[in-house]
């Protein structure tokens, strides 16, 4: 295409004021710029436009940063959690793919449609639009890559592997369905809105159209009680809370979470690993349960959710406290007990979800979206190992779908997700 085209196609766009002054990145002052002018900011980024974050914009998560955003983030109420399938051919491909979702994330991070683009009525939008009115609704956008991607010989990818990169050992109580298993790719996507969330995924795998497919997703949703103003930890879908003892803070995310120099291999420094889970939760089996059993099987309250013999939920757990009778006050066998005796830490970042009837046993098919982040899945594998056969909890709970990610760190400014795995090449 001439230059003269490009000027002309760029005019022909629908351009906000806003847009203009990230494209040109010039104050009031350089709107005076020709349209040649224009054209040559235009063709100097030819198709991947820089897009910024939009730091006017509401309810708005940033996407540029040291870490990907959707890990340290607040949880928001939905996520729509997507593992894919590639189809590209080559390194080259791949790269090109993830360059061309960088704008489209950032864009859908602001709260704006994909596509800068005035609308041609003859042919389908570029944006699906179902997000139009809402704002950015704190969506955040997490990409992660799967095993079976650096083992794709077409793609070349296989010095880079990680050696923290490999399949979840078989646990004992697993059922997992191939169907809910697995993944070249994931991204998640999380949002204070399910039609947010849902759009940014439908949108970013559109638009790789005959570059992947989608192998397995999965929404679930977290409600927040709002005590005093401030948002309380939500409860599963067993009413427990859930999220209360997590890593805070950037000494504990340094330690548990974010890969740091020298601990993998380079290019997943400052990234770390995702596992994701589908649990499915027996709610008919935990319905007949008392409540004393089901405070056992957690060794936490119920309501409160403070720890066994204890009155608030962030009171210190003490696994070692004994009654009167020499017995533990948390039960050697719940949960929280076992995941505590396995001294590893994990970022947990769960969501429940409820698909409808399981056909053959008329159940229901709901449960938790368990999603943790650690900068080495051993970390997930230890505390799972500790749980095992034992969990009182596994009477109420059957794993049915799983994947392990390697997250990239955070995108600089000018740069896309994943350029730290492709410079490596
Ligand atoms: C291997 C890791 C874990 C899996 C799988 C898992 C499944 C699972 N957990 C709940 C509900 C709760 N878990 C809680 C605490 C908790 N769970 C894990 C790990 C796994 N859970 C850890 C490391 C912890 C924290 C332990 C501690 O140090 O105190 C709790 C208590 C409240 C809280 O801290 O969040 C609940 C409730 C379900 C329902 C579930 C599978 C469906
Ligand atoms: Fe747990």
């Amino acid at each position: 295409m001439s230059k003269t085209n490009v000027d002309e196609k760029f005019l022909d766009k629908k351009i906000t004021r806003r847009q203009m002054l990230k494209l040109t990145g010039v104050g009031v002052a350089g709107l005076a710029i020709g349209a040649s002018g224009l054209g040559g900011v235009l063709s100097a980024f030819g198709e991947e436009l820089f897009v910024d974050d939009d730091t006017t914009a509401t309810n708005k998560v940033n996407f540029y940063g040291k870490h990907q955003s959707g890990i340290a983030t607040a949880v928001q109420t939905n996520i729509y959690f997507a593992a894919l399938n590639v189809l590209v051919n080559s390194k080259q491909e791949l790269q090109e793919l993830f360059k061309m979702w960088t704008p489209l994330a950032i864009r859908m991070m602001n709260g704006e449609s994909i596509s800068m683009e005035k609308q041609n009525d003859l042919i389908p939008p570029k944006d699906t639009g179902e997000a139009q009115g809402l704002d950015a609704r704190n969506l955040s956008i997490t990409f992660g890559v799967g095993l079976s991607l650096f083992e794709k010989q077409e793609l070349g990818l296989a010095s880079l592997k990680p050696a923290e990169l490999k399949d979840l050992p078989h646990f004992p109580k697993d059922q997992l369905d191939e169907a809910y298993t697995g993944g070249d790719i994931c991204i998640q996507a999380c949002a204070d809105d399910p039609q947010v969330a849902f759009h940014a995924v439908r949108n970013l795998v559109r638009a790789a159209s005959g570059k992947v497919t989608i192998k397995w997703s999965q929404a679930g949703f977290n409600s927040f009680p709002v005590e005093k103003g401030k948002k309380q930890t939500p409860r599963n879908l067993f009413a427990f809370k859930d999220g209360t003892e997590n890593p805070s803070g950037e000494k504990d995310m340094n330690e548990v979470v974010w890969v740091q120099p020298g601990e993998s291999t380079s290019w997943m420094t400052s990234g770390t690993y995702l596992v994701v889970r589908r649990i499915q939760l027996h709610l008919e089996t935990w319905d007949r349960t008392s409540l004393k059993e089901q405070e056992k099987t957690f060794g936490r309250h119920r309501e409160s959710g403070a720890p066994l013999g204890k009155r608030n939920e962030f009171d210190g757990m003490e696994i070692e406290r004994k009654d009167e009778n020499g017995n533990y006050i948390v039960p050697e066998n719940s949960h929280v007990f076992l995941a505590k005796q396995a001294k590893a830490r994990i970022m947990r970042r769960s969501y429940s979800y409820s698909s409808g009837i399981i056909d053959s046993t008329g159940a229901y098919d709901a449960g938790l979206v368990f999603v943790s982040f650690q900068k080495d899945p051993e970390q997930f594998i230890k505390i799972q190992n500790a749980l095992g056969r034992l969990d009182k909890l596994n009477e109420y709970i059957t794993h049915r779908g799983s994947g392990v990610f390697a997250c990239f760190p955070g995108v600089k400014k000018g740069s896309y997700i994943g350029e730290a795995l492709f410079n490596t090449l």
